[in-house]
């Protein structure tokens, strides 16, 4: 586990950075940084009767101050798969589509995602992250990267409005209607899709704000949505994190260190199309929790609902949290230990066929609906190497059967293909666009 995931609080179960994509303390930032950093390590160090805080707080603003393990920690944006994937999912995200403007094609898509892609190297730059010049309204100083990571998809819609109707993926058939949805068509779907995360909520305003400003006359956003996670250090321990019906998720995620994890989430080397080669598919559903009638229901039905205890996240066939799932394990009287309805029963690879996805959540909160009830649900994003092995036969299943769908509401949807990571120099998409 890396300084990272240990500060944030991290379950050893959510999707963990393999050791090549883990967030990175900086060593050094911008002088900028380091003065407007002073203030708040001052206090920091104040609070804890430090002597360097009390340094810094005498005055001098030229006292060189580290970051703190937050805002220092880095996640490369160059590499052979996008970042924002394998990371654990950070305490903001933005989750926004665009759409291309009448009369864009391929040209002037290509110079969007090559723009985005500079922005980005900039604002994740270990050590030295600065606003791209042209970009800057300064929201972002002070802060280091605090695990940055922008991650960037194509929908179905991308190709034929660029001519590259040839280069389709097959995965990126549109989702099935899916009989109890409730999909806002404005709110899903989208040209280009944007998924921003970051352990700071200004850092991660303003990379989205830059790459808003970058888009103009190119795309415009089509739906945008935020969301969040528990914030680093917030927990005694690393924890898997809770959703907004308290339970814990995330805990039987497919892990990097699983024999066939790349084989599951990733398209290899020699999938097709070729561009799309270590790259992976983003199904994004907005998904309601119809919370207030959640609440309305007993501990005990709560987690027979789901098949885990709600307190620690063991499944209801006994162990504690990491302990392997038995679906066959009956109580005394003779009933299922997991119910016939239970959540974790229908979504388990073991009742689809080895169906499995990286679920990489943020939970949204949009205030109070017309009904009286919070907008809240979960901003759920699945990671696969094809939806059809992936989210969708899983789906099929819980759609109406699963006990827990009773209490959620499918409100928008989204499929991406996410290509693969960038080299030096290169942006993302290049091998589509410049193919
Ligand atoms: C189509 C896929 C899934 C949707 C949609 C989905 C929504 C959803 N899930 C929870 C809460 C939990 N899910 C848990 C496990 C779990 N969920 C899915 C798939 C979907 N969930 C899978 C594949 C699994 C793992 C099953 C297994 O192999 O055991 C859990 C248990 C803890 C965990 O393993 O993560 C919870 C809790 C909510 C609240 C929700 C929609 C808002
Ligand atoms: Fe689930």
């Amino acid at each position: 586990m890396s300084t990272t995931d240990k500060a944030a609080g991290r379950g050893a179960s959510a999707p963990g950075p393999r050791q090549e994509d883990a967030p990175t303390p900086t060593a050094g930032v911008t002088r900028r940084r380091l003065l407007g950093t002073a203030g708040a390590a001052g206090a920091v160090g104040l609070v804890a009767g430090g002597g360097a805080g009390a340094a810094v707080a005498a005055g001098t603003r030229d006292d060189p101050a580290a970051l703190t393990t937050v805002g220092s920690a880095h996640v490369p944006f160059e590499g052979a798969r996008q970042a924002g994937i394998v990371q654990p999912a950070q305490a903001c995200g933005h989750l926004a589509a665009f759409d291309l403007v009448a009369g864009a094609d391929r040209r002037s898509a290509a110079a969007l995602l090559r723009r985005w892609s500079d922005a980005v190297r900039e604002m994740t730059a270990s050590g030295r992250p600065s606003t791209p010049a042209a970009y800057d309204d300064q929201v972002a100083d002070d802060a280091g990267p605090s695990s940055l990571t922008v991650t960037f998809g194509f929908g179905r819609s991308f190709f034929g409005r660029t001519g590259l109707n040839a280069e389709l993926p097959a995965a990126l058939a549109p989702l099935p209607d899916f009989p109890s949805d409730h999909l806002d068509p404005k709110r899903s779907n989208g040209d280009l899709w944007v998924q921003v995360g970051a352990d700071d909520a200004l850092v991660a305003f303003h990379a989205l704000r830059v790459l808003q400003k970058a888009a103009a006359g190119a795309a415009t956003v089509r739906w945008q949505m935020n969301g969040f996670n528990r914030t680093p250090g917030a927990t005694d321990r690393p924890r898997t994190a809770r959703n907004l019906m308290g339970q814990i998720d995330g805990t039987n995620n497919p892990k990097p260190s699983d024999a066939d994890f790349d084989r599951r989430i990733f398209v290899p080397a020699s999938g097709s199309p070729d561009w799309m080669a270590g790259g992976s598919y983003a199904v994004v559903r907005r998904i309601r929790m119809l919370l207030d009638s959640w609440d309305h229901l007993s501990v005990a039905e709560q987690e027979r609902v789901v098949g885990r205890r709600k307190s620690d996240g063991a499944p209801l066939s006994g162990g504690v949290e990491t302990t392997p799932v038995q679906l066959d394990k009956v109580n005394p009287d003779r009933s299922l230990a997991i119910a016939g309805d239970a959540h974790i029963r229908l979504a388990a690879p073991a009742s689809n066929s080895g169906a499995a996805m990286l679920r990489r959540a943020f939970s949204y909160h949009d205030g109070i609906g017309t009904d009286g009830t919070p907008d809240a649900g979960l901003l759920f994003v699945a990671w696969q190497a094809d939806p059809m092995t992936g989210f969708v036969p899983v789906q099929r299943k819980l759609d109406g059967a699963d006990g827990l769908s009773r209490f959620l509401r499918h409100e928008a949807s989204g499929l991406f293909a996410v290509p693969g990571g960038v080299g030096k120099g290169e942006y993302v998409g290049q091998r589509l666009l410049e193919g």
